[in-house]
């Protein structure tokens, strides 16, 4: 039974209530998991009330915290192997993949660790005489952190790393229907040696623990990664008192592609911008923008590759494309291409669920590349979040950036071409919060990440992913105090 931590101890919900969580490959159950509620979240909350106010994390030299911090990378590189089987038992994703993320997740812990000592604050020139004038920073506090299932531990890792960089308190809530990775790497952060009441893990629904955790007033900062219509629910709770708010929401994201682009690379791309973990990624480039010129061609040879990919178990080296997340999700996704067919698009490719026998279990669903799509439609409007393709035609360069821009979302977007001024040009006007030139998906420790428009408020990783869990003081001193004799 995987169980929360609380306050340095490992418990069950109060409720006793446990959840089944499900294996999408094949749907066995291979877990059971504590289903937390509101008390639970509450005692949480409190508990890391408690450790902030004793200055337990916060009050330790910054070098000291940074060394826990590097341990805790350790401990992953260490459990490696393992994290990364669990997370592809847990969503379904090929291990191959779980094993980059487990790189990426220990170099985060890495990067921020590094981090936690070199800020010294600075010195302002005062234009007061006889004045000093200096700004600090210091943790926000408790924070509340809530955390989707597509990249489970990922994610976690970009809020869990600068929280503790930074010497707040937290509590937080994975996804309820992917918690196992989270559950270890608290066992590994009490392991490390992080002090009791620091970090907090409540398992279990976003409408109660969720919930209480956006709303409960003893939380200084909420900070959500997820779907659009849970994260403006979120920031309506937050409103309660007024919490530093960091939302990393969903994106629609298009992929440009001009007549002078290397055509084989662009073809590749655009399928690892889509097809990896079967399009469950924020940033997918699910919205294909080709140059009329090579439109057809382009299409013709991406069908040609896509018909070739291989759905299977996470777990076998030859899969390249595993299931979806749930049932629910599936059904979600299917109907999505349901509804472009209606609009008008054309089902180049897939468009349906596998007749394969041996994947009848699992949640697949065959990749798609859907083409005759204009922006007008929904099904290019709308995260579909699953392995689909919309393919849209332009002519001109100002009518790709014009189409590219026309979206609520604004996470990232690609550009291919060999003409670097037009790159430029085009990148420049991409209200995007990513862009890549030639390339797709990439992120790293070292640079921000997060949205424009509707896909989200502020931004994670980099120096300003420790920002966002810091708090700016400006601390003034008359060094020649005298009455000033105003009245
Ligand atoms: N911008 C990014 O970096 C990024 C990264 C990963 C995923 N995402 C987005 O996440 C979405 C997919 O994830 P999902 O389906 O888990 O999202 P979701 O919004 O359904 O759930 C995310 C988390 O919020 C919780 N939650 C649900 N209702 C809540 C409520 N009322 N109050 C508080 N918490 C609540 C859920 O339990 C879960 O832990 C996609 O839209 C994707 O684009 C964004
Ligand atoms: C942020 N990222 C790309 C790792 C995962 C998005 O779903």
């Amino acid at each position: 039974m995987k169980k929360m931590f609380m306050n340095g101890e490992w418990v069950e919900s109060s409720s006793g209530e446990t959840r089944e969580i499900i294996n999408p490959y094949n749907q066995e159950v291979i877990a059971t998991a504590a289903e937390g509620n509101e008390q639970d979240a509450r005692f949480a909350i409190a508990a890391a009330r408690e450790a902030f106010d004793q200055a337990a994390w916060a009050g330790i030299p910054a070098a000291e915290r940074g060394k826990v911090v590097r341990t805790i990378a350790e401990l992953i590189e260490r459990d490696h192997e393992e994290l990364a089987e669990l997370e592809s038992l847990d969503t379904g994703k090929t291990v191959e993949e779980s094993r980059g993320d487990m790189d990426d997740i220990a170099g985060v812990f890495r990067y921020f660790a590094e981090m936690v000592d070199k800020d010294g604050g600075e010195i302002i020139d005062s234009p007061i005489p006889h004045s000093t004038s200096r700004v600090v920073h210091e943790p926000v506090g408790v924070c509340g952190q809530i955390t989707p299932w597509n990249y489970p531990l990922l994610q976690a890792s970009w809020k869990l790393a600068p929280a503790l960089a930074a010497g707040n308190t937290l509590v937080m809530k994975p996804s309820e229907i992917t918690p196992l990775t989270s559950v270890k790497v608290f066992e590994l952060m009490e392991e490390a040696g992080v002090p009791a009441g620091v970090v907090n893990l409540v398992l279990g629904p976003g409408d109660s623990v969720g919930a209480e955790l956006s709303a409960n007033n003893d939380v200084d900062l909420i900070s959500f990664t997820g779907g659009i219509e849970t994260g403006k629910r979120i920031m309506q709770a937050a409103s309660s008192n007024v919490k530093n708010l960091a939302l990393e929401l969903g994106g629609k994201n298009p992929n440009i592609v001009f007549a002078d682009a290397d055509f084989e690379t662009a073809v590749d791309q655009a399928m690892n911008a889509v097809f990896f973990h079967a399009g469950q990624i924020c940033s997918a480039g699910t919205r294909l923008m080709v140059e009329e010129r090579i439109h057809d061609d382009f299409v013709n040879k991406l069908v040609d590759r896509v018909k070739n990919i291989k759905l299977g178990s996470g777990f076998d080296e030859s899969t390249q494309m595993g299931p979806l997340i749930s049932k629910e999700h599936l059904n979600k996704v299917a109907h999505y291409v349901e509804n472009g067919k209606k609009e008008g698009a054309t089902v180049a490719v897939g468009g349906d669920y596998p007749d394969d026998p041996e994947l009848q279990k699992g949640f697949f669903y065959l990749p798609t590349v859907l083409t005759g799509c204009t922006t007008d439609m929904r099904v290019v409007q709308d995260e579909g979040f699953g392995p689909v393709i919309t393919v849209e035609k332009f002519s001109t360069e100002a009518e790709a950036v014009r189409l590219a821009n026309d979206s609520i979302y604004g996470l990232s977007g690609g550009v291919f071409t060999n003409d670097i001024d037009k790159a430029e040009r085009c990148v420049r006007k991409m209200r995007m919060g990513t862009v890549w030139i030639n390339d797709v998906n990439l992120y790293f420790p070292h640079a921000p990440w997060g949205g424009y428009k509707q896909s989200g408020v502020g931004r994670e990783l980099g120096k300003t992913g420790l920002e966002e869990y810091q708090e700016t003081k400006h601390i003034f001193q008359n060094l020649k105090p005298e009455p000033v004799n105003w009245f």
